[in-house]
């Protein structure tokens, strides 16, 4: 399992944002729902490194995220929610600069090919202001995956997005978790069942589902992913 979380806690002075939760999760693509304020984000910022735990631990492909924060670093590509972008660069040269800080092997060959798989090739020559919603999330995404992470946290990727642009994310979310552990943290519960295997259900700061999606609509009578995520955490 390349993720493995015991009884993570975030407090924000006396709010208790993520409540000791724990949870293991490999290769594929795993959903990490819950509603607005649920501690989805805070929990993506402490095993990204960004953000310290007040108790519990967390490994990430068997790096400490207190202990080894550079290690795990380097193993994560980290889509945050805001997903900031150096505006006055262009395509390439914001690419290029983020492989020189991951000091990457024949980086010229390596931004060409993160620029195909992410479908940069016509917007590539303009600078990332110019660029509409959709292409940004997806140089966010060529940023996350340049250096080959095993691990990629994409914080609600898609959020804003036109149906076409969505529809070609979630293909290479898809085919990115054929090979990789993707954390997944969207509100559309379509999406969700276009592409992810497992899902956990977060509510103020507690899971309260983490299961299959098969099993997850079983084990409530069939019913949608909605009616289940709205029966667990509208309270
Ligand atoms: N820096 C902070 N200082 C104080 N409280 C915070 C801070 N960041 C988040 N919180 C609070 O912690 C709780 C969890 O927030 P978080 O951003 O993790 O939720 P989320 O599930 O990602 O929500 P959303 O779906 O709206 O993005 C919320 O009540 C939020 O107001």
């Amino acid at each position: 399992m390349s993720i493995q979380v015991e009884g993570l806690t975030k407090l924000y002075g006396h709010q208790n944002a993520v409540n000791g939760i724990s949870f293991n999760t490999g290769q594929g693509v795993l959903g990490f729902l819950g509603p607005n304020g649920a501690g989805k984000s805070t929990t993506m910022k402490m095993l990204t490194g960004f953000l310290p735990p007040t108790t519990g631990s967390a490994t990430v492909c068997g790096f400490d995220i207190i202990k080894q924060p550079l290690d795990v670093k380097r193993s994560i590509g980290y889509l945050p929610e805001s997903n900031p972008l150096y505006t006055d660069m262009y395509v390439k040269e914001a690419l290029a600069f983020i492989a020189g800080l991951h000091g990457i092997h024949e980086p010229v060959k390596r931004i060409a090919e993160v620029i195909e798989q992410t479908g940069l090739g016509p917007e590539q020559h303009k600078k990332i202001g110019q660029l509409s919603k959709g292409y940004r999330q997806r140089v966010g995404l060529a940023q996350a995956i340049l250096h080959n992470p095993e691990v990629l946290i994409l914080d609600e990727p898609t959020s804003g997005l036109d149906p076409n642009q969505l529809i070609g994310i979630r293909q290479l979310i898809t085919n990115l978790g054929k090979s990789k552990t993707v954390i997944l943290s969207t509100h559309i519960m379509q999406e969700v069942e276009a592409v992810c295997n497992h899902v956990i259900i977060i509510n103020k700061g507690n899971i309260v589902a983490n299961d299959s999606l098969n099993n997850l609509r079983s084990g409530n009578n069939n019913q949608s992913l909605e009616q289940i995520f709205i029966g667990l955490t509208n309270n």
